[in-house]
C-alpha cells in the first residue's frame, strides 16, 4: 500500500471527485458512513458520544457522523466554537443539517466541563485533520488540554488533532491523545514514528472508495508492507526440488557466553526454508548448537570467540549475532567482509565492529542487508535530531553505499538504494527483547539463500518476523513472549501466506 503526503491525498480526493463525477459532499458522507460502521462494530453498547468539531472538513466529518449515529440511537452531543462559525462549505452543510435534529445538543467548546463524561463514553476528535498547518492555540488548544485529561474512550478522526501528517510535530504543540485513530484510505507517516505514533493509539484504516486508478498513477516512494505485497513476493516451493535448490545459509555468530544468539539465528534460518544451514561459531558452542539445532552443521571458527571463517561452497552469509568485539574477532570479521563479493546480512556486533572501522563500509558487497537498531545506526552513521531525520539519513547512506538498511524500530523500515522506504506494521512490544534481532538475522539469511532479491528478502523477512511475533502474542502476554516463541510461529506464518 502506498503512503502519501497530505497534499497527495487531497489531490487524489479532488481527482476522484472529477472522474467519478460526484460532489465532494459524497466523499464526506462515505467517510462518515465508514466511521459510523466502525464505531458500531467496536462500541455498539456505548451510549453517549461527545463529538468535537473544527471548522474544516475534519469537523464536517464529525457533524455527518453525529447525524448518522443519532439515527442509530446513540446519544450524541456536539461541541464546536459557537463564537466562530466560519465553516468550510461541506462542514457548513452538515452543520446546518444537524441543527434540524432537535435531539442533538450543540454546545460551545467552553461548555465541555459542564458535562459528566464517563469512562465508557466516546470522545471523538474531529477538530483538525490533515489540513492542520500550525500549532493549535486559543480555545481549541484549551479544549484539547481538557480532553486529554478526561478518562473516556478517545477516538481521533483521520489523525489526532495537532499532529502534522507528514513530518515531525514540534514538542510544544498541543496534540489530542487518542486510544484509537480511525483514518481514511491511507496510513499517514505520523502514525509510523515513535515521537508522533504515541498519540495515535490503535490504527484503523477505512476504505472510502477513492479511485484506484488515481491511486495507482500517483507516484510514491513510501510504502506500507501489506499482505498483497507479501503474497506478490512469496515464492511457492517447487515440488520437484531437493535441498540443493534452496540455498546454503551460513550463520556466523556466537562467542563464549553468547552462544544463544547463534542458536536463535540458526533455528530461525532452519524454520525459514533454506536447504542447508551451517553455523560458524567458536568450539565452546559446538555441543550446545549440535544438541539444540541438530539439523544444522557446525563449523569451528575459533576457541571462545571467532578467529577464522571458512565458508562452505555457495554460502549465503548472515554475520553478527553474539560475536562479541574481541580484537581477534574484529580483525577476522573485517578481513572476511573485505573479501566478500555476494550480498550478505550484517547485524549486531558485526555492525559495531564496522562502526569502529567505517572505511570498511565501502567494501561491503552491493545490496547487502544491514539491520541496525537505533543505537547501532547512530554508531554507524551519526546522531540525528529525531526518527524522521533518521530515515532521511538512512536513505542517503543506502544510496551512497548501495546497501539495504533495515532500520529496526516499532515500525521497522526497509530502506533501499533506489530510495524506497517500506514500513512494516506487523510485530508488537513483546518482541522488544534481546534475541529478537538474532531471529531476524536467521530469517533474512535463509530467505537470501533461497534467491529472494535482497530487497524482497528484507521486506518479506521483516514482515514475517513481526507476524510470527503477533501469532506468538495471541497465546502469551507480551511480557513473557520469548524470541524462541517467534521461531515456533514461523511455520504458521508461511501457512497464512499459502492459504
Ligand atoms: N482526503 C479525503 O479524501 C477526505 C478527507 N476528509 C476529511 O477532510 C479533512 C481535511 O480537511 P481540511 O483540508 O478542511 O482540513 P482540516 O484539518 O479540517 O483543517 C481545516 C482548516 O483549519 C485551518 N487550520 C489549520 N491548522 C490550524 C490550527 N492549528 N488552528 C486553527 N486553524 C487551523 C486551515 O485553514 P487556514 O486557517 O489555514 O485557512 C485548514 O484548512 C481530512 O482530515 C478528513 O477528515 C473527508 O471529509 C472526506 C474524504
Ligand atoms: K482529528
Amino acid at each position: 500500500m502506498k503512503l502519501f503526503t497530505s497534499e497527495q491525498i487531497l489531490k487524489i480526493e479532488e481527482e476522484t471527485i472529477k472522474i467519478e463525477k460526484i460532489h465532494s459532499l459524497n466523499l464526506m458522507e462515505r467517510a462518515a458512513e465508514a466511521l459510523k460502521s466502525q464505531i458500531i462494530e467496536d462500541y455498539k453498547n456505548c451510549e453517549k458520544v461527545f463529538i468535537f468539531c473544527g471548522n474544516g472538513n475534519n469537523g464536517g466529518d464529525g457533524f455527518a457522523l453525529a447525524r448518522l449515529l443519532h439515527y442509530e440511537f446513540f446519544n450524541v452531543k456536539i461541541f464546536c466554537d459557537l463564537e466562530n462559525l466560519n465553516f468550510k462549505e461541506n462542514a457548513k452543510i452538515n452543520f446546518n443539517d444537524l441543527k434540524k435534529i432537535k435531539d442533538i445538543s450543540i454546545n460551545d467548546f467552553s461548555e465541555v466541563e459542564k458535562f459528566k463524561i464517563d469512562k465508557n463514553d466516546l470522545v471523538i476528535d474531529a477538530l483538525f485533520g490533515i489540513g492542520l498547518n500550525r500549532k493549535i492555540e486559543g480555545k481549541s488548544g484549551e479544549l484539547v488540554n481538557i480532553l486529554n485529561e478526561i478518562n473516556a474512550i478517545k477516538i481521533a478522526v483521520d489523525i489526532p488533532s495537532g499532529l502534522f501528517s507528514d513530518e515531525i510535530t514540534p514538542d510544544d504543540f498541543i496534540i489530542f491523545k487518542a486510544d484509537k485513530t480511525v483514518s481514511f484510505q491511507f496510513w499517514k507517516k505520523a502514525f509510523l514514528y515513535p515521537e508522533t505514533g504515541k498519540f495515535c493509539g490503535e490504527i484503523k484504516i477505512l476504505d472510502i472508495g477513492l479511485s484506484h486508478k488515481i491511486i495507482d498513477s500517483e507516484i510514491s516512494r513510501n510504502f506500507i508492507i501489506d499482505d498483497i505485497l507479501i503474497i506478490s513476493i512469496y515464492k511457492k516451493r517447487n515440488d520437484f526440488s531437493n535441498k540443493g535448490n534452496f540455498g546454503n545459509s551460513v550463520i556466523i555468530a556466537g562467542s563464549h557466553g553468547k552462544i544463544g544468539a547463534a542458536v536463535l539465528a540458526t533455528k530461525a534460518a532452519l524454520r525459514s526454508g533454506s536447504g542447508l544451514i551451517f553455523t560458524i561459531s567458536p568450539e565452546c558452542g559446538n555441543f550446545i548448537l549440535q544438541t539444540s539445532a541438530p539439523e544444522a552443521m557446525f563449523i569451528n571458527g575459533g576457541e571462545n570467540h571467532i578467529t577464522n571463517i571458512e565458508l562452505p561452497k555457495n554460502a549465503v552469509c548472515g554475520i553478527g549475532p553474539g560475536l562479541g568485539t574481541d580484537e581477534e574477532t574484529e580483525k577476522c570479521v573485517l578481513n572476511f567482509l573485505k573479501n566478500q563479493t555476494k550480498p550478505l546480512v550484517i547485524d549486531a556486533d558485526a555492525l559495531n565492529i564496522i562502526s569502529k572501522n567505517k572505511s570498511i563500509l565501502k567494501s561491503i558487497p552491493e545490496n547487502s542487508i544491514l539491520t541496525p537498531h537505533p543505537k547501532e545506526f547512530e554508531r554507524l552513521f551519526g546522531i540525528t535530531q529525531n526518527s524522521f531525520d533518521r530515515t532521511d539519513l538512512a536513505l542517503k547512506m543506502a544510496k551512497e553505499l548501495k546497501l539495504i538498511i533495515v532500520l529496526k524500530d516499532h515500525h521497522t523500515q526497509i530502506i533501499t538504494p533506489q530510495q524506497d522506504v517500506f514500513y512494516n506494521i506487523t510485530g508488537n512490544s513483546g518482541m522488544a527483547k534481546g534475541g529478537s534481532g538474532d531471529v531476524l538475522t536467521g530469517i533474512l539469511t535463509s530467505l537470501l539463500s533461497q534467491k529472494y532479491s535482497s530487497k524482497n528478502a528484507a521486506i518479506f523477512g521483516v514482515w514475517l518476523h513481526g507476524k510470527a511475533g503477533d501469532f506468538a502474542a495471541e497465546k502469551s502476554s507480551k511480557e513473557s513472549l520469548l524470541p524462541v516463541d517467534l521461531i515456533k510461529k514461523i511455520g504458521k506464518v508461511f501457512k497464512y501466506i499459502q492459504d
